[in-house]
């Protein structure tokens, strides 16, 4: 069996190559005549996938490495009875990961008390749920706002989305959505942006487009500035609006999903799913195809502030201004596709369940955030 896959899958080379016979493209130059005898694809968001790549080739089953599906014309693939399988929450902690750490940067560089402030969470999937069990455990008061189901995380409130924009600090984890009853495209339009007022956190790591960034920029500066933004995901990938990205506070290319594990995770799962649809043996395990952490346990100062405490300890694992200083600076030193290239060059980080810190005053607030539990070891 002839498997075409995206060269930016950690692992597939290992896990798919005692499956058939792999070939790895650069998913965003993947053309039709590049499939024409393939029955396997694997791909990640970049590549769309539609009856102008697929329509004459032998492919019978696509697997997304990713959490979105907005590249899949699935309806297509349904369509021509090729199966399909997405890798459904393989990196929600990652992306988790990425906004907690982005609060500790806003705390320990503008004095963010986030701890004490609201949160909305706009949409209850496998990272809006994520993110917002995690602030509910550390006691935070948490709106959350999804039209299509209502949230399984005990202790928050539902609300509309206006009060969940309303919200200290908001974070977007909705799909990026055209069609339906609520379509998020431009679903935070220029009319919501216009009601943030000068404190408001804006975190969005789900798709671009969601929010109106034109309107946010009109708004940023009739707060003079008072709005701390945390970008990684923009209306037009690859190539970002850069007057927008230089006002973030964090300004990232779609790396919020990119730890190793997440990613790993991500091929896991379609391995598996693969194996599945065409009955086939799995060969590998979990366990040996997720790496551990580079750093397994920490030891923090006792003297540190609640906040310090917590803020210290997710950036000693991920510091998301290490990626928002590389993409200012690689955007516009006239690198070759300078996007893509910070995504294929990424310097992958951990995730926090992949660290203990030994720190028993803060045990429930450090497992809140998700780092790995002292016996788990
Ligand atoms: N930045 C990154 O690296 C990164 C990583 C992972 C996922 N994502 C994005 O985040 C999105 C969410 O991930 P997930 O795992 O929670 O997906 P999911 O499919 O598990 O859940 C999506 C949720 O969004 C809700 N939703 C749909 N339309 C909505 C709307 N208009 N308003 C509010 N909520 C709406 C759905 O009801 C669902 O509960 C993905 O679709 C993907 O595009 C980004
Ligand atoms: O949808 C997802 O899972 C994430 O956005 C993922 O991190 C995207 O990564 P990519 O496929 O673009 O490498």
């Amino acid at each position: 069996m002839k498997i075409i896959a995206d060269e930016n899958m950690p692992n597939a080379q290992r896990l798919f190559s005692g499956l058939g016979d792999v070939t790895l493209v650069s998913g965003r130059d993947l053309t039709n005549d590049m499939l024409a005898d393939a029955e396997v694809l694997l791909v990640r968001s970049v590549t769309k996938v539609n009856e102008a790549l697929l329509a004459g080739s032998s492919i019978k089953y696509v697997g997304s490495a990713t959490i979105g599906t907005d590249h899949i014309d699935k309806s297509y693939l349904a369509k021509q009875g090729i199966g399909f399988n997405s890798a459904p929450g393989c990196n929600a902690d990652a992306v988790a990961d990425y906004v907690f750490s982005s609060l500790a940067h806003l705390y320990l560089n503008k004095g963010l008390n986030w701890l004490d402030a609201t949160i909305g969470v706009i949409g209850q999937g496998n990272v809006g749920k994520t993110v917002a069990a995690r602030f509910v455990k550390l006691g935070c008061n948490v709106t959350v706002y999804d039209p299509l189901v209502q949230s399984s995380v005990t202790g928050v409130t539902q609300g509309t989305l206006e009060e969940v924009l309303g919200a200290d600090v908001v974070c977007l984890h909705a799909p990026l959505t055209r069609t339906g009853d609520y379509p998020s495209f431009d679903m935070i339009n220029a009319q919501s942006v216009a009601n943030l007022r000068a404190g408001q956190t804006i975190i969005s790591a789900g798709r671009g487009g969601v929010i109106n960034e034109e309107a946010l920029m009109a708004r940023f500066d009739e707060l003079n500035g008072a709005l701390n933004l945390v970008f990684d995901v923009w209306h037009q990938e690859p190539t970002p609006n850069m007057a927008f990205a230089r006002i973030c506070d964090i300004a990232t290319p779609h790396i919020a999903g990119y730890s190793k594990q997440g990613r790993e995770k991500g091929t896991w799962q379609i391995y598996e799913a693969m194996c599945k649809y065409f009955d086939l043996n799995v060969r590998s395990s979990f366990s040996e195809s997720i790496s551990r952490g580079s750093i397994e346990s920490l030891s923090l100062s006792k003297q540190l502030s609640p906040l310090e405490f917590l803020s210290r300890a997710m950036l000693a694992i991920y510091d998301p201004s290490r990626d928002s200083n590389r993409f200012l600076r690689v955007m516009t030193s006239g690198q070759l596709k300078p996007f893509d290239w910070l995504r294929k060059h990424y310097v992958e980080r951990d995730e926090f369940s992949t660290c203990v810190i030994s720190a028993p005053s803060y045990e429930q607030q450090l497992m809140a955030l998700g780092f790995k539990k002292a016996f788990e070891k």
